[in-house]
């Protein structure tokens, strides 16, 4: 009886331990139900990961956060843990027209700064509340449509003044500007107060301890059944409870289920009845970006506490930015959505950072696929045109009675960030619960 797989059936089941899902459990327990976790990998966190390289605790997902975020604010002072602080860049290089040139950061941060405030210009208005991003929808209807890449050409900025940022329209899209939606990253500077000291503290603060030590402390309060190697394969609501099935065959029974996958793994899953409209389309859409790699990258020193950035299709690295030092020199983290790239391949690495204006002299790499990784199936989330305003307001709601979703991928305020998948789980938790 226990364990829900005869007649009767457990409280809650949660699939996938990722900060949605974990989040969901603790909720979960904290109104006194009794909650069993799901978990595909042989490890809780999903797209965070605190791992070890180089002989320096490294996150191969998601790693900074800001004590200024609501959601992780909360957590960190709910478990008294600590941000350690990125040390200062020496120089940011840049692409200008001439190639990579070297910026102070405050140099380079107030120009980036200066073409954010263009692109991003009348967000103040269309994302009045930050937190509610669709409080003006009636602005939204029409600039929902426009990609980054539309909102470049209508602007018709000098070419210098463009290719300062849409590197980073381009790699946070997933690849081309073309892709991603001006009002997802429109969303995230209105997060960020709308300044660009604001969008800089975004890749500043991570935790001391990991991200998994955030985990274990929500986790050790929900004192959930938790069963890692688990993929479950079908989910069912017949109206009396939800029956969920695993890949080796078991199938178990609750009141309820929240499930806290990627979107783009949704369709993985075979649910009874079929997902309503805007989850179907969610996930056969993809929100998180389809090639996302991140590397770590130790180079010997020399270079120091540089950070590069390419111009759009100027390299398949086109982001990195220093993180510790260790013993025989500095790591990097580089950021790739080019399928072409091999990231383990040295001499590719090398190269590639080379297009930034940096050579590095490379003494390991520590790459992941996130894109390959068939539990994730994306990297980070990035709305594409016309999502925010055709999908959030039914992707939101319960899919059925029983079935309740949560992602950091959709959630209302720092979606694509662990903050949101925190958000989110708290969400799913209430409605499952029954209080939305
Ligand atoms: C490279 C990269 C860099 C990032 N950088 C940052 C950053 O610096 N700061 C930040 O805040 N955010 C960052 N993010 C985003 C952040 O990591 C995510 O928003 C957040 O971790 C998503 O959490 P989640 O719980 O919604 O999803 P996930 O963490 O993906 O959790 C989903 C869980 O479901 C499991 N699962 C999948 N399929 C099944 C199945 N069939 N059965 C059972 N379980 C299953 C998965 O294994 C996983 O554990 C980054 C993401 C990536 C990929």
């Amino acid at each position: 009886a226990e364990d829900g797989t005869d007649s009767v059936p457990l409280d809650f089941i949660v699939v996938g331990a990722g900060f949605a899902g974990v989040t969901a459990a603790r909720e979960l327990r904290a109104r006194g139900y009794r909650v069993t976790i799901l978990e595909a990998r042989g490890r809780i966190g999903g797209r965070t990961w605190t791992d070890t390289f180089a002989g320096q605790q490294v996150e191969i997902g998601g790693t900074w956060v800001e004590a200024t975020q609501p959601n992780v604010g909360r957590e960190l002072q709910r478990y008294k843990l600590e941000l350690e602080t990125d040390e200062p860049l020496d120089r940011m290089m840049l692409p200008t027209p001439a190639g990579p040139k070297a910026f102070t950061p405050d140099d380079g941060n107030a120009r980036m700064g200066a073409v954010m405030s263009k692109l991003f210009d009348g967000s103040r208005q269309y994302f009045e509340k930050p937190f509610q991003p669709l409080a003006r929808q009636d602005l939204l209807q029409k600039l929902d449509r426009l990609s980054l890449r539309d909102r470049f050409t209508e602007l018709k900025l000098s070419p210098e003044e463009e290719m300062l940022f849409n590197g980073q329209t381009a790699i946070y899209s997933g690849g081309s500007s073309t892709q991603g939606a001006l009002t997802m990253f429109a969303q995230w500077w209105a997060l960020c107060g709308w300044n660009v000291d604001g969008w800089a503290n975004t890749t500043c603060f991570r935790f001391k301890t990991g991200s998994v030590s955030l985990l274990s402390a929500m986790l050790a309060e929900a004192k959930p059944t938790l069963m890692l190697n688990t993929p479950v394969t079908a989910i069912t609501d017949d109206g009396k409870c939800a029956r969920v099935t695993t890949k080796s065959g078991k199938t178990y029974t609750a009141r309820g289920v929240v499930v806290a996958l990627p979107v783009n793994a949704w369709n993985t899953i075979k649910f009874s009845p079929g997902l309503p409209a805007a989850h179907t389309a969610a996930t056969t859409q993809g929100i998180a970006v389809k090639n996302a790699v991140k590397l770590w990258i130790h180079a010997k020193g020399g270079q120091g506490r540089v950070y590069g950035q390419a111009a759009e299709g100027g390299s398949p690295i086109p982001l990195i930015i220093p993180n510790k030092k260790t013993a025989e020199g500095q790591l990097y983290i580089g950021f790739s959505v080019d399928p072409a790239l091999d990231p383990n391949n040295v001499t590719q690495v090398r190269d590639a950072v080379r297009k930034l204006g940096v050579d590095l002299d490379i003494i390991g790499i520590r790459a992941h696929n996130w894109g390959a990784d068939e539990w994730a199936r994306g990297g980070w989330a990035f709305r594409k045109p016309g999502q925010l305003t055709s999908l959030y307001p039914d992707v939101l709601n319960q899919a059925t009675s029983r079935i309740t979703f949560a992602s950091g991928d959709i959630a209302e305020g720092w979606s694509g960030f662990i903050d949101g998948a925190i958000e989110s789980g708290m969400r799913a938790a209430q409605l499952a619960a029954g209080e939305m």
